[in-house]
C-alpha cells in the first residue's frame, strides 16, 4: 500500500517536473520574441495617442498632467538643484502637446526648489493652454514670447528643458523656430528633452541642420524610435497611463514602474 503511494507520487512529481520544463521553454522563446521594449513609429505614436482620447475617453488635461508631472519629476530625479550651476530652469514650450507637457512640468518644477522660465512664443486659443499660462502665471513663473539670447541663456540658467516638438514634427524647424533652435544648438548647458529632441526626426533621430544634444530625453508613453540614436544621454520613460491592454495590443513591453513611481530609468 505504502509503495503504491510512494510511486503514485512520484509519476506526479515526474509529471510536474515535465510541465514546468516545458513552461520554461516556453517562456524563453516568448521572451526572446517580445521581451524587448518597442520603439515606436511616427505612425503607432499617433494610433496610441487616438487610441487613448477616442477609445480609453482620457481627455487631454489629464495625461497633459501625468505626463509634465512625470518629465518634472524625472528632471528632479536626474538633476538635484545643487548639481546644476544654477538652479534656474528655462524651459521652452512649443506650439502643440508638446509645449503643454513642458508648461504642466514647469508648475511642478516650481514647486520642487527649481525656478523655472518660460520661453513659449506660438499660442493657441485652447482654453487648456490658456489655462496652463495662467496657473504657471499666477505661480510667479514668466511666461515670455521673446526668444532668449544665447548669452544671456548661459549666464542666467543651470538647465535647459526642451519641450517645443514632439511626436508630430515633421523636419525642416520652421523659420520662426530657427533662432530658439540655434540657442540650443550651441548651448553649454545641460538639455532635457521633451518625448522627442526638437528638430530630430521621430524616427531617423538626428538632422543635419538640426542636431541638439540632449543630456536627458524622458519618453513618454513609450520610446520612438529616433531614443535609438541616444549618445551618452540619461534616458528615462515616464507617462504612467498606459493601460495594460493598449501595451500589448502594441507589443509594448514597457517596463514595471516602480511602487509609486512615475518613471522609470532606462539607461
Ligand atoms: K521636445
Amino acid at each position: 500500500m505504502l509503495l503504491r503511494v510512494i510511486k503514485r507520487n512520484f509519476a506526479l512529481f515526474s509529471r510536474i517536473q515535465k510541465v514546468r520544463h516545458s513552461n520554461k521553454h516556453i517562456l524563453t522563446a516568448v521572451k526572446a520574441q517580445y521581451g524587448t521594449m518597442k520603439y515606436l513609429n511616427q505612425q503607432e505614436a499617433i494610433s496610441v495617442d487616438e487610441e487613448l482620447f477616442n477609445e480609453y475617453k482620457f481627455s487631454v488635461d489629464q495625461l497633459m498632467e501625468l505626463a509634465g508631472l512625470s518629465c518634472a519629476s524625472a528632471i528632479a530625479d536626474a538633476y538635484s538643484p545643487d548639481s546644476l550651476r544654477s538652479n534656474k530652469v528655462l524651459i521652452c514650450c512649443g506650439p502643440g502637446n508638446n509645449g503643454g507637457d513642458g508648461l504642466v512640468a514647469a508648475r511642478h518644477l516650481s514647486l520642487m526648489s527649481f525656478v523655472p522660465y518660460v520661453y513659449y512664443p506660438k499660442r493657441t486659443d485652447k482654453q487648456l493652454f490658456k489655462n496652463l499660462q495662467h496657473q504657471a502665471e499666477s505661480m510667479g513663473i514668466t511666461v515670455s514670447v521673446d526668444c532668449p539670447a544665447g548669452e544671456w541663456v548661459e549666464a542666467e540658467f543651470g538647465l535647459i528643458v526642451d519641450a517645443l516638438f514632439g511626436f508630430s514634427f515633421k523636419p525642416p524647424v520652421r523659420e520662426s523656430f530657427r533662432p530658439i533652435m540655434e540657442v540650443l544648438q550651441k548651448t553649454k548647458l545641460p538639455i532635457v528633452s521633451v518625448d522627442i529632441p526638437s528638430g530630430w526626426d521621430v524616427e531617423l533621430g538626428p538632422q543635419t541642420d538640426c542636431d541638439i544634444k540632449p543630456d536627458c530625453l524622458i519618453s513618454l508613453t513609450a520610446p520612438k524610435l529616433c531614443a535609438k540614436q541616444l549618445v551618452n544621454a540619461k534616458h528615462y520613460l515616464g507617462g504612467r497611463f498606459v493601460p495594460g491592454k493598449l501595451g500589448e495590443k502594441y507589443a509594448m513591453n514597457l517596463p514595471a514602474y516602480k511602487g509609486r513611481d512615475l518613471f522609470v530609468r532606462l539607461s
